[in-house]
C-alpha cells in the first residue's frame, strides 16, 4: 500500500526531538507527566505554578487549534510539586489532521520525558445509567476508527519511538485507574458521579445518528467522544503509563422520539461547572505519580 507521507505520517524522529529541543531550550521545568486538557477542562492549566507557556503557533512543526474551548497552547509549570506539561487544546482527526498528526504532542511529551500521560475529554453517553455532568474513568476503549485501518501508527514504524506492534489489553494502567477511583471517594459528592467504563472515538465531527448510537450500545461502549483513543495508542507505544477520564457533557440520542441535546458551547459550559473537581481529582493524581517517582 502506498502512504501519503505528508498526510498519513507526521512526526519523524528528528522532528519531534527539534521540537522537544526547542521547548527544553526555553524552559527549566523538565515535567514527568503529560496532560492534554479536553473540551472545557482548560481550567487543569491554569492550576500550574511557575508557568512558561507556549502558543502552538510559536512551536516549529506544531498544528494550530481551531476548535472553540481549546485554547492553543503548550503549559509547562507545577502541578502542586509535580512538573508537568499541559496541551491547552489538543487537536481533532475532523479538524483535518491526520491521526499521526493529532497525536504527535504525545511524542513531544515523551522526548521532553513525561513518562505518564493523562488524556481528558467531553464526551456523550452511551450508557442510559449515566447522567449529564457525571466523570467517568475509563477502563478500556474501542478503536473503532482503527478497525477500518485509521491508526496513529501507520506507515514505517521508528524503533526508537517504540515497537511495530503494541499489545494494547492494559493500555489504561490499572494502578492509576485504583489510585484515582480511591482518590475521588474521599471527595465530596464523587461518590455519586463517578463511572468506570469503556470511551469510544470516531471521527466527527458529525454526532450520532440513533441507530449508530445503539450500534455502540451493542458494542459495549459507554461513552463516545472524537479523540483520546489514537493519543492512548501513541503514548503507549512510546512507552507511556496512562490514564483517562470522560467527562459526559450530553446524553446521545438513542430514540426517535427524543430531543437532540448536541451542542458543543453547552458541554464546554458543562465543563466549566464541574472545573473545581476535576482539577482536584487531576491533581490528587498527579501528586500520586510524583509519590510514585520518587519512592
Ligand atoms: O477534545 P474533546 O474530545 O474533549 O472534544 C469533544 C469532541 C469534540 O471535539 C467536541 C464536541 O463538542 O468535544
Ligand atoms: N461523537 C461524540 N462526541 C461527543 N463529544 C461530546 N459529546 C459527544 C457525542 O455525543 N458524540
Amino acid at each position: 500500500m502506498e502512504f501519503d507521507r505528508d498526510t498519513i505520517v507526521y512526526g519523524s524522529y528528528e522532528m519531534v526531538q527539534e521540537i522537544a529541543t526547542y521547548l527544553l531550550e526555553r524552559t527549566g521545568i523538565r515535567p514527568r507527566c503529560g496532560i492534554i486538557c479536553g473540551s472545557g477542562l482548560g481550567c487543569l492549566a491554569d492550576q500550574l505554578t511557575e508557568v512558561d507557556s507556549f502558543d502552538y503557533d510559536t512551536i516549529p512543526h506544531f498544528p494550530v487549534s481551531t476548535v472553540a474551548g481549546h485554547r492553543g497552547r503548550l503549559v509547562f509549570g507545577r502541578l502542586g510539586d509535580v512538573p508537568v506539561v499541559c496541551m491547552q487544546g489538543r487537536f481533532h482527526y475532523y479538524e483535518g489532521y491526520s491521526l499521526a498528526k493529532c497525536s504527535m504532542p504525545v511524542r513531544v511529551m515523551r522526548l521532553v520525558g513525561c513518562t505518564h500521560l493523562i488524556a481528558t475529554n467531553a464526551a456523550g453517553a452511551i450508557n442510559s445509567q449515566y447522567r449529564v455532568g457525571d466523570i467517568m474513568l475509563i477502563r478500556d476503549h474501542i478503536n473503532l476508527m482503527g478497525f477500518a485501518g485509521n491508526c496513529p501508527l501507520l506507515g514505517p514504524n521508528d524503533d526508537r519511538f517504540g515497537p511495530r506492534f503494541l499489545g494494547m489489553a492494559k493500555a489504561y494502567e490499572p494502578e492509576l485507574l485504583s489510585v484515582a477511583k480511591q482518590v475521588a471517594h474521599r471527595m465530596p459528592g464523587m461518590d455519586e458521579i463517578l463511572r468506570e467504563g469503556v470511551y469510544c472515538c470516531v471521527g466527527g465531527p458529525n454526532f450520532e445518528t440513533v441507530a449508530e448510537g445503539r450500534l455502540l450500545e451493542l458494542l459495549g461502549v459507554d461513552a463516545i467522544g472524537m479523540s483520546t483513543v489514537h493519543e492512548i495508542i501513541t503514548a503507549r507505544h512510546c512507552g507511556m503509563t496512562c490514564f483517562a477520564f470522560s467527562l459526559i457533557t450530553n446524553m446521545c440520542t438513542m430514540s426517535y422520539d427524543e430531543e437532540e441535546e448536541h451542542c458543543h458551547e453547552t458541554f464546554v459550559d458543562v465543563g466549566r461547572q464541574l472545573e473545581g473537581r476535576i482539577c482536584e481529582l487531576v491533581t490528587r493524581v498527579v501528586a500520586s505519580i510524583g509519590d510514585s517517582e520518587s519512592t
